[in-house]
C-alpha cells in the first residue's frame, strides 16, 4: 500500500470545492475534501507545498503515524487551513483502507450503531409565512427535523435566508465579501415569534432547530433561549462566539435549550472545556475541519463521556467526499444526534458519485468498501475554480460584528 501519487481537484459545480486524491502502487485510490469555503487556494497551497510531498512513498496503511507526521510533524499546531489539509489526507486514506479491507468504512469504525441517520434540512424565508410554507415542504418530503430561519423586519439581509424565496441559500454569493447591517434587538424581539408560528402549524412533534450564527452576547443568548423554551427547540446554535469556552457556562446558567456549537472548530482543544463542563448537548466539528475521521473520533469519544452527542455540520460547501464519509461515521458513533443536510446541486452530484442516499428524512449509508463517494475528473474540469467570499457584517452603526 505504498503511495504513489497524490494530487488535488479544484472544481466549481456550482460552488467551489478541493478535493485530494491519493494512489497506492496497486492503483487502489482514496479521496478526501479539503474545502474551506472562501479560503479555498490557502489548502491548495498548504497541501500542495509542504503535504503532498512528503506523502510520495510512505506506506498508506499507517493512518495514526501519518496523522501525526502532519500534526506534530508541522511544529505549527491546529488552525483551519492545517486541519483541513490534514483532514483530506485522514479521509482518503481511510477511503483505501476500507477499498483494501473489502468494506464500507462504517465496518471499520466498529459496525453499525444504528439503521438510519436522522437529518435536519433548511427551511429559509422572505418572513415567517413564506418561511413556514418551506418548512411545510420539507414536511412533505419527509423530514423529521428542520432548522428554521426567517427574514426579520428591518434587516436587509440575513444569514441563512436566501435572496429569493424557494430558491437554496449560499452564504458566498460575491467575489468580494457583501456588506450585511446586523440589529441584535430586532433579531432578539422576532425570533421567539417564528417559533410560535412553527409550534401553531406544525405540532409538537416537528424537530426544530435554529442557527444563530455567533451573532448574540452571553447574556442575550441566554435571553434568546429562555425565550424559545415553550417551543422545545431540537438545538440552538453557535449563540456566541467559542473562542472563549467560558462564555457557554453562563448560558447554561440561564436555560434549558439544548445547545449546539463546533461547525468553526477544528481540533479538541476547541471543545475540550464546553464538553468537560457539559456546558454544550451537541458537537458539531466535523471531518473536513477537524482533522479526518482520526482526530474527531476523538472527539466523539470524550462527547460520548459528558452526553454530548455529535451534530455534524453539513452545508453545501462541505462536499459530498465529506457528507459520504460523515454519513458512515455517523451509523457508527454511538453518541449520534443529528447530521446536517443542505443538498448539493445536480452538477454538484454528477461530479461526486456517490452511493448515501436519502430517504424519509434519513440518510442511509451505502454498502460499496470505502466512503462510497467518487469524483469524475473529466466532469470536473469543466467547471474552474471562481473566487467567492463569505459576508461580512456591520453593526447599523458601522462597527464589524460577526456575521
Ligand atoms: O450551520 C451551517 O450550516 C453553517 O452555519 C453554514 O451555513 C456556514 O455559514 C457555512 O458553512 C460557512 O461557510
Ligand atoms: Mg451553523
Amino acid at each position: 500500500m505504498i503511495i504513489s501519487d497524490a494530487y488535488l481537484i479544484v472544481t466549481s459545480p456550482g460552488r467551489n470545492f478541493v478535493t485530494l486524491k491519493i494512489v497506492t502502487e496497486s492503483g487502489v485510490y482514496g479521496i478526501g475534501d479539503a474545502t474551506l469555503n472562501g479560503r479555498e487556494l490557502s489548502v491548495v497551497a498548504y497541501l500542495e507545498e509542504h503535504v503532498l510531498p512528503t506523502l510520495i512513498g510512505r506506506d498508506a496503511s499507517r493512518i495514526e503515524d501519518i496523522w501525526h507526521y502532519l500534526y506534530r510533524g508541522a511544529y505549527w499546531r491546529r488552525g483551519p487551513v492545517t486541519m483541513t489539509a490534514i483532514a483530506a489526507v485522514d479521509v482518503a486514506l481511510w477511503d483505501i483502507k476500507a477499498k483494501v479491507a473489502g468494506m464500507p468504512l462504517y465496518q471499520l469504525l466498529g459496525g453499525k450503531s444504528r439503521d438510519r441517520v436522522m437529518v435536519y434540512g433548511h427551511a429559509t424565508g422572505r418572513d415567517i409565512e413564506a418561511c413556514l410554507e418551506e418548512v411545510a415542504r420539507h414536511v412533505d418530503e419527509g423530514y423529521k427535523a428542520v432548522r428554521v430561519q426567517a427574514g426579520v423586519p428591518g434587516i436587509a439581509s440575513i444569514y441563512g435566508v436566501a435572496k429569493k424565496d424557494g430558491e437554496p441559500y449560499e452564504p458566498a454569493d460575491a467575489e468580494l465579501p457583501a456588506e450585511h447591517v446586523w440589529s441584535t434587538s430586532k433579531y432578539l424581539n422576532h425570533v421567539p415569534k417564528l417559533f410560535a408560528a412553527v409550534r401553531e402549524r406544525f405540532g409538537d412533534d416537528l424537530h426544530v432547530l435554529h442557527d444563530v450564527h455567533h451573532r448574540l452576547t452571553p447574556i442575550e443568548a441566554a435571553r434568546l433561549g429562555k425565550e424559545v423554551e415553550p417551543y422545545h427547540l431540537f438545538w440552538l446554535e453557535d449563540c456566541v462566539p467559542a473562542e472563549n469556552q467560558e462564555a457557554f457556562g453562563l448560558i447554561r446558567q440561564h436555560t434549558t435549550t439544548p445547545l449546539a456549537v463546533g461547525e468553526v472548530f477544528n481540533s479538541l482543544y476547541d471543545a475540550k472545556a464546553l464538553i468537560e463542563n457539559q456546558w454544550i448537548d451537541y458537537i458539531r466539528a466535523t471531518l473536513t475541519h477537524a482533522g479526518g475521521i482520526t482526530h474527531v473520533r476523538r472527539i466523539a469519544d470524550l462527547a460520548g463521556l459528558y452526553h454530548v452527542r455529535t451534530g455534524f455540520h453539513g452545508p453545501t460547501d462541505l462536499s459530498p467526499v465529506c457528507l459520504g464519509a460523515a454519513i458512515h461515521f455517523d451509523t457508527w458513533v454511538p453518541n449520534f444526534g443529528i447530521q446536517e443536510y443542505m443538498p448539493h446541486t445536480s452538477a454538484t452530484d454528477e461530479v461526486f458519485p456517490h452511493d448515501y442516499r436519502f430517504e424519509d428524512g434519513h440518510f442511509i449509508v451505502g454498502e460499496k468498501p470505502g466512503h462510497g463517494v467518487d469524483i469524475d475528473e473529466q466532469l470536473a474540469k469543466q467547471y474552474p475554480y471562481k473566487r467567492a467570499s463569505l459576508p461580512v457584517n456591520r453593526l447599523e452603526d458601522g462597527t464589524l460584528w460577526h456575521w
